[in-house]
């Protein structure tokens, strides 16, 4: 049976959507010890160091009876010396051999973390787009960092508390064999005390979790608004005052809970140290009575009391042990949640490499596509906001039956209206996600027969709002061929008209960009990323050209780059620009999904249809929001429409 937990062991819910809930599976328990195998040597070692020092504690009481009945009481120096230098030498032992123990059992912790977070970043790396366009990147960035970082402390919080086990067995041992009688008052009297530090460590685990939940609202919550589009957005929009609002309701929240924390976490100081006090009074005084009626010798009630001060701590830690694991297997559990998501789009056992340095041609054959349902690509628990309701609702199809044939080393245009799937085409070509039926063909090979490698490396993508990585604008270009040489870095930049720019940069391609780096510009950014696809050298360029309007002198740049990019190479445009359409060798016109027509751009005005009403709506219409006409476009006769920004998406 599967029960459902939540992080941190407290408060099971069954219908609570928060992402904090986990479904334990049943065998969990027995796939987390998998985890132990390649380790098992160390745990033996630690095995035996805890209990060693086990050993070395149960051995001090024993010296300093003997030191008090054989020594003190009976006067004799030798005894007392030795005894005390036994007492010392075992201590530094003992002191070594926790030392070693926390190394081992940090050892154990971490490589089993490394293990489970190495095999977590692998799989994640392989899941499907469709999974980051769903899951919040704040909450899987969390599951796969500070979660699994708090899941090792647990972890290694948990082999400490083993040795607990060890230590209270030896302890109790030693215990009747000293004294069966204050042994049994021990044990009747243990539970008394654990009762209240129990409800204490609850109180403190319930807190902790909800500490790391309001830490985790608080940081997703920064983390949406100071990033530079959610800075941007709050300035232009934003309401200061409610925002501050919300911020300060939060971080008061972190405050109270904070505070109430360090209450409780005193609370259990303060009573373990006076569980160790009434206990020491408690052993003195029945005790005490027992040696005076000769019942036992002093020595041995001196070794009862000094036990009795080595038992409360194990004790302690063995009483948490049972939510600590609980909150080991949840967080465990929850990873293996993420390792269980079978990945969508995966690369058959067989695939073969599709044939390199030949631009190939690109078939499309009664392909119908409807985006993925929630559980089909995603967890639950990374998204904050899905309801129920949504999770396995089938979106309608976006591609229904679409067919079309781009032969080998041309240029397709595809137009139509927002929202007609021009997009949903191109990231079925890059095998971001498998039609549902039908056929998507490159070269010939159905696109699942080939590797992803090969596929990666003819397929080159420009998308509409290139992304830079935080980092030099050189190493931003050498993602795409890490072993291109100065001269191949600015060969590209100039095939791509952006060298100009970046010579005139003070550390030209030394330049930090992304993000908090130097702010490029739309076109600047496009045409670095098609500086990147030059390097890169696909035979297939798949490119949405952006629909921001640039300056005449940045249209004519990036048109001149597109020349360089889409030469001798299969290209499919989601084409904005009048001259991109005109020099396609097919213009494809999308419309609810399918393709509506296609020809060149003087069949399709002379057929009069869609692709004909379009352009002459927005011919008619010039002044609106048309950019500058280009340099080439310049000795074009007709005047240049708008047709680019207005009736063929974006
Ligand atoms: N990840 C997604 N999940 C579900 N539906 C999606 C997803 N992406 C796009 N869609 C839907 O698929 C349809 C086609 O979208 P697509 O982005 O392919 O259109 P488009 O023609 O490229 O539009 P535009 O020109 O505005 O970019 C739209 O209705 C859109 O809402």
């Amino acid at each position: 049976m599967d029960v459902v937990l939540r992080f941190g062991g407290v408060d099971k819910s069954d219908d609570d959507p928060d992402p904090w809930v986990t479904k334990v599976h049943k065998g969990t328990v027995r796939r987390v010890l998998t985890y132990f195998r390649p380790h098992i040597g160390k745990v033996a070692l630690f095995v035996l160091v805890a209990a060693l020092e086990a050993l070395i504690v149960v051995a001090t009481p024993l010296l300093l009876k003997e030191l008090i009945d054989e020594g003190i009481v009976k006067n004799d120096v030798g005894v007392v010396v030795l005894m005390a230098c036994i007492t010392a030498g075992l201590a530094f032992v003992a002191a070594a051999l926790a030392l070693v123990s926390g190394y081992i059992s940090g050892k154990i912790g971490e490589g089993i973390t490394y293990d489970l977070r190495v095999q977590a970043l692998e799989h994640v790396r392989r899941l499907p787009i469709a999974f980051f366009t769903r899951t919040q990147t704040g909450i899987l960035v969390g599951r796969l960092h500070s979660e699994l970082i708090m899941a090792q402390q647990h972890f290694t919080g948990l082999l400490m508390a083993a040795t607990g086990v060890v230590m209270v067995v030896v302890v109790l041992a030693e215990l009747i064999y000293l004294s069966w009688l204050v042994a049994l008052i021990t044990l009747v009297l243990i539970p008394i005390f654990l009762v209240p530090w129990i409800r204490v460590g609850r109180v403190i685990q319930k807190r902790s979790v909800a500490q790391m939940d309001a830490n985790t609202g608080l940081g997703g919550l920064l983390q949406e608004r100071f990033n530079v589009q959610g800075a941007m957005l709050s300035k232009l929009f934003g309401r200061p005052a409610e925002e501050m609002a919300e911020f300060k309701e939060r971080s008061g929240k972190i405050r109270e809970i904070g505070v109430s924390l360090s209450v409780w976490g005193r609370t259990a100081f303060v009573m373990m140290a006076l569980m160790a006090s009434l206990a020491t009074a408690l052993v003195y005084g029945i005790g005490g009575g027992l040696v005076l009626a000769g019942a036992f010798q002093l020595g041995t009630l001196v070794a009862i009391a000094t036990l009795l001060s080595r038992l409360f701590g194990p004790i302690t830690q063995l009483s948490g042990m049972q939510e600590l694991a609980q909150t080991v297997v949840v967080s465990f559990s929850r990873v293996f949640e993420l390792l269980d998501l079978k990945p969508l789009i995966r690369e058959r056992p067989d695939a073969v490499d599709l044939e390199k340095n030949k631009a190939p041609d690109i078939e499309f054959e009664n392909v119908r596509f409807r985006y993925p349902t929630a559980d089909e690509v995603s967890l639950a628990s990374l998204e904050h906001l899905r309801t129920e309701r949504e999770r396995g609702e089938v979106s309608p199809d976006v591609l229904r039956d679409v067919s079309f044939h781009v032969r080998a080393g041309t240029l397709t245009a595809l137009v139509g209206p927002s929202g007609a799937g021009k997009s949903t085409i191109t990231h079925l070509v890059s095998r971001l996600y498998d039609p549902n039926s039908g056929t998507v063909r490159v070269g010939g090979h159905d696109l699942r027969d080939l590797t992803f490698e090969s596929l990666r490396d003819t397929v080159g993508v420009v998308s509409q709002d290139a992304y830079l990585f935080h980092d030099t604008i050189r190493e931003n270009l050498l993602y795409a061929r890490p072993t291109a040489t100065e001269e191949e870095l600015v060969e590209a930049c100039k095939g791509a008209q952006i060298w100009d720019l970046i010579e005139s940069l003070p550390l030209g391609l030394d330049t930090v960009s992304g993000d908090r780096g130097y702010r490029m510009s739309g076109g600047e950014k496009q045409r670095l990323a098609i500086a990147r696809l030059l390097l890169k050298a696909p035979s297939i360029v798949v490119l949405d050209e952006a629909t921001a309007h640039l300056d005449s002198e940045s249209e004519a740049a990036v048109q001149r780059a597109l020349k360089t990019a889409l030469r001798d190479r299969t290209s499919m445009v989601i084409a904005h620009r009048l001259s991109t359409i005109r020099e396609a060798d097919q213009i494809l016109v999308i419309d609810g999904g399918g393709v509506r027509e296609s020809g060149t751009h003087d069949s399709l005005l002379a057929a009069g249809g869609l692709y004909a009403e379009l352009y002459r709506t927005q011919f008619a219409n010039p002044d609106r929001d048309a950019p500058k006409p280009e340099l080439e476009e310049a000795e074009v006769e007709e005047p240049e429409p708008a047709i680019q920004y207005m009736g063929f998406g974006g």
